[in-house]
């Protein structure tokens, strides 16, 4: 699996390159380690402190909390946050979405995204990110804050490159710095369970809806 290295040159143009042609790709060390470790830290305390709920699925009335589908916890990110690390975050996201829209014209505009708890055996079924009928969410990024990962606490993102079967996967290792990106209309995608506890950020560039 080819992994776009962020602290070399001329990463951010292999990485928009990587996501134009194959609608997916993988990053690593997306933020100096000292930021991803405070990014850490500022979910765990939320947690600790009672910022997060369970998550659901579906929107609106639609919404329903089903544990066997997905059993992670969340806590939404506030876009004008006073913590550097967060704003450090923003800002690498801002740089993906302003070269994917001069270069190939994406009309990426606002991003959502939420810190992400998945306690030790939680998952998320095999899924789709962006709602039928909806062209809201266009790119989905998960980034991830786990020191030490071994390879087998589990907790791997597995992406189906395949939209029709269950042939072409890929296990990705949710490391520490290691950011995940795709379309999220077209990659079927699920989180299996770990033996630990798993935290991350995820979140989606949306386009403007007419
Ligand atoms: O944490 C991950 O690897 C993916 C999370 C996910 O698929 C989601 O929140 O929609
Ligand atoms: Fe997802």
């Amino acid at each position: 699996m080819k992994i776009t290295d962020f602290s070399k040159p001329n990463a951010m143009e292999e990485l928009v390159s990587r996501i134009a042609e194959d609608g997916w790709a993988v990053v690593d060390h997306f933020l100096p380690a000292d930021s991803v470790k405070t990014l850490r830290k500022e979910c765990m305390a939320a947690h600790r402190e009672g910022g997060f709920h369970v998550a659901g699925i579906g929107r609106g009335g639609d919404f329903t909390v089903q544990e066997g589908i997905r059993s992670d916890e969340v806590m939404w990110l506030e876009p004008e946050t006073d913590s550097a690390s967060q704003k450090a975050y923003f800002t690498q996201l801002d740089q993906i979405k302003q070269q994917m829209n001069e270069q190939f014209f994406m009309g990426l505009n606002e991003f959502e995204g939420h810190f992400a708890i998945y306690n030790e055996g939680a998952l998320y079924k095999k899924h789709l990110d962006a709602f039928r009928g909806q062209r809201s969410r266009v790119l989905t990024v998960v980034f991830y804050l786990n020191d030490d990962w071994a390879s087998d606490d589990g907790g791997e993102l597995r992406l189906y490159l395949d939209p029709n079967g269950e042939s072409e996967i890929r296990d990705i290792m949710p490391i520490a710095g290691r950011a995940v990106i795709f379309m999220a209309e077209r990659f079927w995608h699920e989180v299996l369970p770990a033996c630990r506890d798993r935290m991350s950020i995820t979140g989606w560039f949306k386009v403007r809806s007419t």
